[in-house]
C-alpha cells in the first residue's frame, strides 16, 4: 500500500496561450493535511478540478490511491469528498434538509449518516433555520458536511476560509482538524493566504504561475519562518552566561562564528542589549532576524521582501 494519496507526475494544463499548471509533482502523504498555496490564478483550481475529475490535464499524469488509469482511478475518484465552486446548497431548506437532498442524489442508502454528519460539523442545533439565514461560516460547515456524505477517505476543499470572518476561520480550522485526527481523513486546502492556514496544515505547496515552486513540512516551514535576535559581542562566552542567568533562558544557541541566536526576546531587544552592556559587553551587532509565514510566502513567490 502506497503511503501516499495522490501523486502527480508531470501534470500540465495549457489553456489556448495560458500554461495553468507546468509539470507539477506533487505529493500529499496519507493522513496530512496539505496547505496549496498559491496567489489568485497561480492554477489550484485548475490542479483540483483535474484532480476530481472536472478537467484532463494536457500532459502527466494523476495516481490517486495507487490508481492512475481507467475504471480504476474513475473507483478512486469515489473517495474523495470536494466541494466544487462554493457549496451547493438550497437555501430555502435546513442543515438536515440539505443533507437529506444530496444523501438522495448520491443515491447512499439509509438516513442515519444525515444526524451524524450535522453532529460532526456542529450544525445539529439549527433546527427549522433555513441555510440562507446561516452565517458564512455555518454554510461552509454545511458544504464541508455534504461533502462527508459517502464517508470519503479523502477532503479536497478550494479556498473555504475565504470571505469568512476571524470566527469562522477558527470554525473551520477546529472542524478540519477534528476530521483530520479524529476521522483519520487526508486533506488538501487551498488558499490565497499562507497564514490561514497556520495552526492547520501538516503540510505545504507553494505554486506560482503554474509551477509548484516548493513542498515543505511544517517543521520545515516553522524552522524557515523562526525569529531570533541575532548577537554579536566581544565576549560570546561570557553573554552565554548572562543570557542564562539574567535572562532565565537557555532558548539561544552560540554559533560556531561567536554569533548567539537568541530566540526569546525578539520583541524587546532593547531589553537584552542594556543587561548586555551593563555587564560590561561590547555589542557589534543585535537584531532581529526571521519573517513571519507571509512574508517568506512573499519571497518564495519572488514579491516584496517586508521581513
Ligand atoms: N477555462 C479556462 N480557459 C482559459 N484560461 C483559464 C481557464 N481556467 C483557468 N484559466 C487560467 O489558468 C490560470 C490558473 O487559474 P486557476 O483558476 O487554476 O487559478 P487559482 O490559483 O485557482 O486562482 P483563483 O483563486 O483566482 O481561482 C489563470 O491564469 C486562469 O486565467
Amino acid at each position: 500500500m502506497s503511503d501516499y494519496v495522490l501523486k502527480t507526475s508531470n501534470l500540465t494544463k495549457q489553456f489556448k496561450n495560458q500554461v495553468a499548471l507546468n509539470k507539477v509533482n506533487l505529493s500529499i502523504k496519507k493522513g496530512s493535511i496539505y496547505g496549496f498555496i498559491g496567489q489568485n490564478g497561480a492554477g489550484k483550481s485548475t490542479f483540483i478540478r483535474i484532480v476530481t475529475g472536472l478537467a484532463s490535464p494536457t500532459t502527466g499524469s494523476i495516481e490517486l490511491f495507487g490508481q492512475s488509469n481507467g475504471q480504476e482511478l474513475i473507483k478512486a475518484r469515489k473517495r474523495i469528498g470536494t466541494i466544487i465552486e462554493g457549496p451547493a446548497l438550497y437555501p430555502h431548506m435546513t442543515a438536515a434538509e440539505n443533507l437529506e437532498a444530496h444523501r438522495l442524489l448520491k443515491g447512499i442508502p439509509g438516513n442515519e449518516c444525515v444526524e451524524r454528519t450535522l453532529a460532526i460539523v456542529g450544525l445539529q442545533d439549527t433546527g427549522k433555520k433555513k441555510a440562507k439565514n446561516f452565517s458564512l461560516g455555518m454554510k461552509q460547515r454545511l458544504g464541508i458536511g455534504i461533502a462527508l456524505l459517502g464517508d470519503p477517505e479523502f477532503l479536497i476543499l478550494d479556498e473555504p476560509i475565504n470571505g469568512l470572518d476571524p470566527m469562522g476561520v477558527v470554525e473551520i480550522r477546529e472542524l478540519l482538524k477534528k476530521l483530520n485526527q479524529e476521522y483519520g481523513m487526508t486533506i488538501l486546502i487551498s488558499s490565497h493566504i499562507l497564514s490561514e492556514l497556520h495552526l492547520l496544515a501538516t503540510h505545504y505547496g507553494i505554486i506560482h504561475k503554474g509551477n509548484l515552486l516548493e513542498q515543505l513540512t511544517v517543521d520545515e516551514l516553522n524552522a524557515k519562518c523562526q525569529q531570533f535576535l541575532h548577537i554579536k559581542v566581544n565576549n560570546p562566552e561570557k553573554a552565554a552566561t548572562i543570557i542564562e542567568t539574567m535572562l532565565s533562558t537557555n532558548n539561544f544557541e552560540v554559533m560556531p562564528d561567536g554569533c548567539i541566536k537568541l530566540f526569546d526576546y525578539v520583541d524587546t531587544p532593547g531589553k537584552v542589549s542594556s543587561i548586555l552592556v551593563n555587564e560590561g559587553l561590547v555589542i557589534e551587532q543585535l537584531m532581529p532576524i526571521g519573517q513571519d509565514l507571509e512574508s517568506y510566502f512573499m519571497n518564495r513567490i519572488g514579491g516584496i521582501h517586508r521581513g
